[in-house]
């Protein structure tokens, strides 16, 4: 077997430019997602560019600035699509040059098997096993879908991505492979916690209160969640566990402080169970053939059915405005996309359906833009555009650094009372006015 899969390996084994030869003008392509952003690949399609026209390309949140954009700015060649905007995106999307597609997380495999065509899938991988096997590493959300669907499939090997253990559907087997790209060795990007605030601080400890033993943990992305993490880590909270979207390197901290069993977990019990990570070196370090986590596509980790079948789900995600209705946009600044759905969605519905879970947005009651200004993030209406992320049926509890609500079974007079209740100050009396002049005061 070794020897069968070493000569396939030298047989396929490509430099980029070659491996990216093949991509014809109308082709559509996937290129690895999050930090696993294939950059070998993406030179040598950059370099082909007076030879293309009309190529597609997809990608789960950009962590870096496609080479494919910077030669094309103006989009003759490559045109960039995103199924979760970051900063990358942002920029990108200012310039006109990348589009947001919309999605809930889970539905993303679905939506690519029913809906998507791709000729080439480009990812970034572990070096293969001596099986056979190159793993997805810290990238395996949307990843099985595409591979299944795409024509032509180039793994470009880094020996930094760390071999992370399934769950399933997290490695492709060299058989499957078209073209192997070396030449890699860089670190991977390093996302690291940001600083937190002491508004940030204050959510957490309203937050805190929601979390008990045995609890099963989801958190989100920003300073919030870290902050949530050590809190519980400096806590007596006990047996705790992990299915979470995303895996940050608070849950390193917890699981090395003892809090993280498993033991109350219905399914993947011991093991945290998550679909993609982004952090520092320690959390890398941390996943490389650690059998106490479990790495799944997002269709199993995101499906709000299986969320839910673990007691005492806590699912904590940020947002950028509230409305006194209750909806929730997390996604745009009125009308600029600045993020996604991504899970949002998946795991505030999840976490309802979990015996004794809870699906909290943590949000900070004021937002203070470039002038200076400050703006409350909880308004009559949200503002012209804005997206709604999660809407008032879905919506359980909210906290800011003044209290936090919990808004199921509430009227609309009662939900926009209970906002302005942990609303800034500043803002609540004109809050107040606005509701009554809208019939929810
Ligand atoms: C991966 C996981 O987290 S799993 C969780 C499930 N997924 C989600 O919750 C997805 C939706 N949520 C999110 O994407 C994030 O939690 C967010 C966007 C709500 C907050 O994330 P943060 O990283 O703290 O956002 P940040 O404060 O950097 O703001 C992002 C952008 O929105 C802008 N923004 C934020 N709030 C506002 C506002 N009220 N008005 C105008 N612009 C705003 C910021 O200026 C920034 O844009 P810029 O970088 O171009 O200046
Ligand atoms: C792609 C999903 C990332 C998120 O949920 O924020």
């Amino acid at each position: 077997m070794g020897d069968r899969v070493y000569r396939e390996y030298d047989e396929k084994k490509a430099s980029a430019a070659e491996a990216m030869a093949g991509v014809e003008s109308g082709n559509r392509l996937f290129f690895g997602e999050f930090t696993l952003f294939p950059k070998l690949c993406d030179a040598a399609l950059a370099d082909r560019k007076d030879q293309l026209t009309d190529i597609g390309v997809d990608c789960v949140c950009y962590t870096q600035m496609p080479k494919m954009a910077e030669v094309d700015p103006d989009g003759e060649h490559f045109s960039i699509n995103d199924w979760h905007f970051g900063g990358v995106s942002r920029k990108l999307h200012k310039a006109g040059r990348c589009n947001y597609i919309p999605l809930t997380y889970h539905q993303g495999p679905r939506i690519i098997r029913k809906y998507r065509e791709y000729d080439v899938a480009v990812i970034t991988t572990s070096p293969m096993d001596e099986r056979g096997y190159f793993n997805y590493g810290i990238s395996n959300s949307v990843t099985s879908a595409v591979i299944d669907k795409a024509e032509r499939i180039v793994v470009e090997v880094n020996p930094n991505v760390p071999y992370c253990l399934g769950g399933n559907q997290e490695s492709i087997h060299i058989s499957r492979v078209d073209a192997v790209v070396e030449g890699r060795s860089d670190t991977l990007i390093q996302v690291p916690a940001a600083n937190p605030s002491n508004i940030d601080q204050a959510i957490a400890s309203h937050i805190m209160e929601a979390i008990e033993d045995g609890a099963c943990l989801q958190l989100g992305i920003g300073a919030l969640p870290n902050v949530i993490g050590s809190m519980i880590a400096e806590s007596d909270l006990k047996n705790l566990g992990v299915h979470t979207e995303m895996l940050v390197d608070s849950y390193v901290d917890l699981y090395e402080r003892g809090k993280v069993t498993g033991i109350n977990k219905t399914i993947d019990k011991y093991k945290m169970a998550y679909t993609f990570a982004m952090g520092t070196q320690k959390l890398y370090d941390f996943l490389h053939n650690n059998p106490t986590c479990a790495s799944y596509p997002v269709h199993y980790i995101n499906d709000p059915k299986i969320i839910a079948l673990n007691p005492k789900v806590v699912a904590v995600n940020n947002a950028v405005a509230i409305d006194l209705f209750s909806q929730v946009c997390s996604e745009s600044a009125g009308t600029r996309q600045v993020s996604g759905t991504g899970g949002q969605l998946d795991f505030i519905f999840g976490a309802f359906g979990s015996k004794g879970g809870k699906g909290i947005i943590g949000i900070s009651s004021t937002y203070t833009d470039s002038k200076g200004e400050v703006h409350s993030r909880i308004n009559p209406t949200l503002s012209p555009g804005s997206i709604v992320t999660l809407p008032r049926s879905l919506v359980q509890y909210v906290a800011t650094e003044y209290g936090m609500v919990q808004l199921k079974g509430k009227s609309t007079v009662e939900r926009a009372q209970a906002l302005i209740s942990i609303a800034h100050p500043d803002f609540r009396d004109e809050l107040a006015n606005q509701a009554a002049a809208m019939g929810i005061g």
